[in-house]
């Protein structure tokens, strides 16, 4: 076991560009905060992981960088058992509702395991590179060769308000022509076959609308509609019952399991969430009140990949589907949920991903999709290479930045439109 003993952890804010997605709080700000953690080990192997780099995730993950130096990368139990002593300050965190991640209630475990997840991410990797083994590998092995992605299709502006950030060449996208024009281009582009579209920004008409015009264009395609909580329970009956024909899964149509549970109560489409389960001792309300069908598994969000393998044998326990969710991520991120995904049996569902919507990215080669899928990679640790050059060059965009994008607030970016615009109350129809 020589050389896995870490000496140093790096920790590199970034600020990376984001287009104008809109979402029921508001539009996405032109970049977005994420940390790139680096490990790095006496043998000499660096390994890296990346999650949320709002301030609230940098305040925990200082301390625990501090902690880690003197353990071993493979001692991934003593690295939950520590950072469950870092303090995190509960009084700003606990039982406020985060609106950075769209994630229902925010509380200081979740703050916690959401740093805790790129470290144990950077661990493999590194421990992957020591050994000569790729992270599937570590966590019992693949049992696929690719993993499959569905397109995650967004309303969206043209440019952000004010012309601020970076141009891109998409176009707006605020009707159902438009929404069927941007999945046309993913699965051009991708060759993705199923679609999830980023609802609760419009009146329930129109995205039912949009839903209907996707099923149109690509008959058959498995098709997920996400308001993230916007609605009652009876309009989310009203739009489950209008849809019932083409969708996969309703996401997160109202807020909280009570709610979920009165709707699936009410429909045989299958509800999915990434909002009221989230944590473990969220399942026990939300399994035996039958509010969810399949829980949108994500490895920032469960402390990441080996704990998002004890969520998926519980959900197996439970007869319970699992898909995958993602926020605004880099390459380091979707190499680590391809790893975890591929060595998970019951992922039956293709994962979401915002990495096309990503332009830049800390890779030296950024990874594609083809024909929807990921291919998973059997070099050693994540199988992706870091360029630091690049690295500098989004984190000198964090140290210029006044403060104002380093914390993800889709409401204030909607104001710069919209002066009079606050975050919408639930249910918002
Ligand atoms: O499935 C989800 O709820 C998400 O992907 C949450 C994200 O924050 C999404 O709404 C976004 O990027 O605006
Ligand atoms: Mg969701």
């Amino acid at each position: 076991m020589t050389g896995l003993t870490v000496t140093d952890v790096r920790l590199t804010p970034v600020l990376v560009s984001d287009p104008p997605l809109l979402n029921t709080q508001g539009v996405h700000q032109p970049y977005a905060p994420r940390l790139i953690v680096e490990v790095v080990t006496e043998g000499g192997a660096a390994g890296f992981g990346e999650t949320y780099g709002d301030t609230q995730y940098l305040d925990i993950a200082r301390p625990l960088a501090e902690a880690l130096p003197g353990r071993r990368v493979s001692d991934l139990n003593g690295l939950f058992t520590l950072a469950g002593t870092v303090e995190v300050d509960s009084a700003r965190v606990e039982d406020s509702v985060d609106v950075g991640g769209l994630r229902g209630v925010q509380s200081a475990d979740k703050l916690r395991l959401s740093v805790v997840s790129a470290f144990e991410v950077a661990c493999l990797d590194a421990l992957g590179k020591a050994r000569d083994l790729p992270v599937h590998a570590l966590l019992g092995g693949k049992l696929r060769d690719s993993v499959e992605y569905s397109a995650y299709l967004f309303y969206r502006w043209a440019r952000h308000p004010g012309g601020r950030g970076e141009a891109d060449d998409w176009g707006a996208a605020t009707d159902p022509a438009g929404v069927v024009a941007q999945a046309r281009r993913f699965a051009r582009d991708h060759g993705f076959r199923s679609f999830k579209l980023k609802g609760g920004v419009y009146e329930p008409d129109e995205e039912i609308a949009a839903v209907r015009a996707l099923a149109e264009a690509f008959p058959g395609a498995p098709l997920r509609l996400d308001p993230n909580g916007a609605w009652s329970v009876p309009t989310s009956l009203r739009v489950a019952a209008e849809l019932r024909d083409v969708l996969e899964y309703l996401e997160d149509p109202t807020s909280g399991t009570p709610g979920m549970a009165e709707v699936a109560a009410g429909t045989d489409v299958p509800l999915a969430t990434n909002m009221c389960v989230t944590t473990f001792p969220e399942i026990p309300p939300a399994f035996t009140s039958g509010a969810v069908q399949v829980v949108l598994s994500d490895h920032h969000y469960w402390g990441g990949p080996t704990r998002t393998r004890e969520l998926a044998a519980v959900c197996r326990t439970f007869g319970v589907g699992l898909s995958m969710h993602s926020n605004t991520h880099l390459g380091i991120s979707l190499a680590a949920m391809t790893h975890v995904a591929s060595t998970v049996p019951n992922l039956d569902y293709a994962c979401d991903s915002h990495y096309p919507w990503q332009s830049e990215d800390v890779l030296t080669r950024r990874l594609t999709f083809r024909d929807g899928r990921v291919d998973v990679s059997d070099a050693p640790g994540l199988g992706v290479e870091v360029d630091r050059e690049r690295l500098a060059v989004l984190h000198r965009r964090w140290l210029d930045d006044d403060g104002t994008l380093r914390d993800r607030d889709d409401a204030a970016a909607m104001r710069e439109a919209d002066p009079e615009w606050v975050t919408p109350a639930v249910p918002r129809w």
